[in-house]
């Protein structure tokens, strides 16, 4: 495959990447690529540390299994650098090529089109906690953002501070709630019977807090696309078969997987043992966010993308 020269701009700025990452230790080089490069020649500049490929190009995708170096693929959707980096981030810590709390140095452009013209330093756990609302938007979904956005905090939350000093698991699945009715059954009895609509809300401070104490029982909470919580304790019965979910995630993180399959509905699932949420759609995590010490923030992007 034909790959664009690099120019003395690019190989300086590699250089400085290289000397940057040894002196913050950082646990790899992450370089946003528009345009396929030598890539295999460029990472023979970073002898200590990892180096990955992240675009949103098919031809720089494949440049990069050519060259045998990991990449993270991104979808084509116009978004501007910053989410572009948040995306390739979260995917790379889902993939395993760099850990949470890591710190990596990031290489692309953002005064130019094309061509590399900046270096940053990312400190994962601070950057994880600003995760953008479009982070959310992309995921497309029937579920309105508010909703969506409401029940990933209150998960969040939940996996944060558990209850009483102990880890809190628990699961919510959202959106088309009257087939994941159908599609499930009591495990227990359903604390949030006979409860007015407007002490249902997930918006109202009450209710979360409800919803904190009752994450304790087992099975799902049902929440409605309009943000009101329709039934607790719901053991899922949505069949596993087909699904490839990663090692050592248990039942409660196949039935998210499952219900999320067979229907379009979004599961949220807060793993017990790590506080980690994850985010299921169509069968699949479409996000992961790790539990933090600080409160996670939410950052509206008003800037545009660089037109293509
Ligand atoms: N089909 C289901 N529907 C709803 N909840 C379920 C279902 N299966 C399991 N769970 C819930 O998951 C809980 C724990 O299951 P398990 O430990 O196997 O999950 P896990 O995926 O390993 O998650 P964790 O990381 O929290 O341990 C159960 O106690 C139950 O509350």
């Amino acid at each position: 495959m034909p790959r664009a020269e690099a120019n003395p701009q690019l190989n300086a700025l590699v250089r400085s990447a290289r000397d940057i990452a040894k002196e913050v230790r950082a646990a790899a080089v992450l370089m946003l690529a528009e345009v396929p490069l030598d890539f295999a020649a460029i990472s023979k500049v970073f002898t200590e540390t990892r180096f990955i490929i992240t675009s949103h190009k098919p031809e720089v995708q494949e440049a990069a299994a050519e060259d045998d170096l990991p990449c993270v693929m991104l979808s084509h959707e116009p978004q501007t650098r910053q989410v572009q980096l948040s995306v390739a981030l979260i995917e790379a810590i889902a993939d395993d090529l760099v850990p949470t709390g890591a710190c990596v140095v990031a290489l692309y452009s953002s005064f130019d089109r094309k061509d590399i013209d900046s270096v940053s330093v990312i400190s994962l756990t601070e950057h994880l906690a600003k995760l953008t609302t479009r982070d959310l938007q992309r995921l497309e979904t029937t579920v309105p953002l508010g909703t969506l956005r409401r029940v990933v905090d209150l998960a969040v939350e939940i996996g944060r501070e558990g209850r009483e000093g102990k880890p809190v698991g628990t699961l919510f699945v959202v959106g088309n709630h009257r087939k994941i009715l159908a599609m499930s059954h009591e495990g227990v009895h359903d604390p949030f019977r006979g409860y007015q609509k407007k002490d249902r809300a997930v918006s109202n401070p009450r209710v979360r807090e409800s919803v904190k104490e009752l994450a304790q029982i087992d099975g799902a909470f049902i929440i409605s696309s309009d943000g009101y919580v329709i039934s607790a304790g719901r053991i899922l019965d949505a069949k596993s078969e087909g699904l490839t979910l990663s090692k050592g995630l248990g039942a409660r993180h196949w039935a998210a997987a499952a219900i999320s399959k067979t229907t379009d509905a979004v599961a949220i699932a807060v793993s017990e043992s790590t506080g980690t949420v994850r985010i299921f759609q169509g069968g699949a995590v479409v996000l992961r966010i790790e539990p933090m010490d600080q409160a996670m923030k939410w950052h509206d992007v008003d800037t545009e993308p660089p037109g293509d």
